[in-house]
């Protein structure tokens, strides 16, 4: 379980805050939407829960453990894979998952091992010898994600896993998602695309402005939207319009 509680957040102490007192429960094996138009804080919030941005004592615990503690935060396991392809264009895959590995500290013993099992789970086991600088966006975002799975992780964020890549990759990627949720590992997500939302999460958490609007089932979202967005098609999308509409945005 990830308790959030009451975490604020300023990139600087002069500037305007970008989380505004976020309060959130997320159950373990959840696939958890986390949904927000451009700068709501969805991208700052899971770089404080990945640590990348550190966070004061108090706001954030996974199983009851604060993670301001780095022994904690080893003891989470957690991995979160960026927006942006976070890998090195010029080595081949099997070179970047080597580098990577030895990054996030798993032993050498096992890094064969690992390096196949996530090269597996993403399906680029016959692309392990292919330049990263040559694949398709599709492969670039599974190798993306396979990084983030060669720690073995139980809390993976991944933010925008999809964006720009095509049908056959998206299904691909949506599928590995459902299987790692299968196997027990919770999973943290941002998108801009409702539809994939509202078909793979079991939790949903709308933001904007810093702080979170709604969170619960999808079902239990579009009960307690308005009387306007009900008496529409009710859909995810239409709610979300209706809580985040404030002209157009960047
Ligand atoms: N490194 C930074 N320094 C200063 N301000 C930042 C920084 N990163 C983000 N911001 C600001 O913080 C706010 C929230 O940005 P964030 O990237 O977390 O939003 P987001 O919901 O992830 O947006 P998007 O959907 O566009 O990725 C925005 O106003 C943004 O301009």
């Amino acid at each position: 379980m990830i308790s959030i509680r009451q975490l604020e957040f300023s990139y600087s102490p002069s500037a305007r805050p970008v989380l505004k007192g976020i309060d959130l429960e997320i159950p373990e094996n959840a696939l958890f939407g986390l949904l927000g138009p451009n700068g709501a804080g969805k991208t700052t919030l899971l770089s404080i829960l990945a640590g990348l941005i550190p966070c004061p004592a108090g706001c954030l615990f996974v199983d009851g453990r604060d993670m301001s503690e780095a022994d904690n935060r080893s003891a989470a396991r957690l991995s979160l894979v960026p927006q942006e392809y976070a890998f090195y264009l010029p080595l081949t895959v099997r070179e970047n998952l080597t580098f990577f590995a030895g990054v996030q500290g798993v032993p050498k013993a096992e890094m064969d091992a690992r390096i196949h099992e996530a090269a597996g789970q993403t399906g680029l086991e016959e692309r392990l010898d292919s330049r990263a600088g040559k694949l398709s966006g599709g492969l670039k975002r599974r190798l993306n994600l396979a990084i983030g799975l060669l720690n073995r992780p139980r809390l993976l964020l991944l933010d925008e896993p999809t964006v720009g890549i095509d049908p056959h990759s998206r299904h691909f990627i949506l599928e590995t998602i459902r299987q790692l949720g299968r196997n027990g590992t919770t999973v943290i997500y941002t998108s801009h695309y409702m539809e994939e939302v509202e078909e793979l999460c079991d939790q949903i958490a709308i933001m904007d402005h810093g702080q979170i609007l709604r969170n619960g089932t999808l079902t239990e979202l579009l009960a307690e939207a308005p009387q306007s967005v009900r008496g529409r098609q009710s859909t995810l999308e239409s709610l979300f319009l209706d809580l985040t509409t404030r002209g157009l945005r960047d």
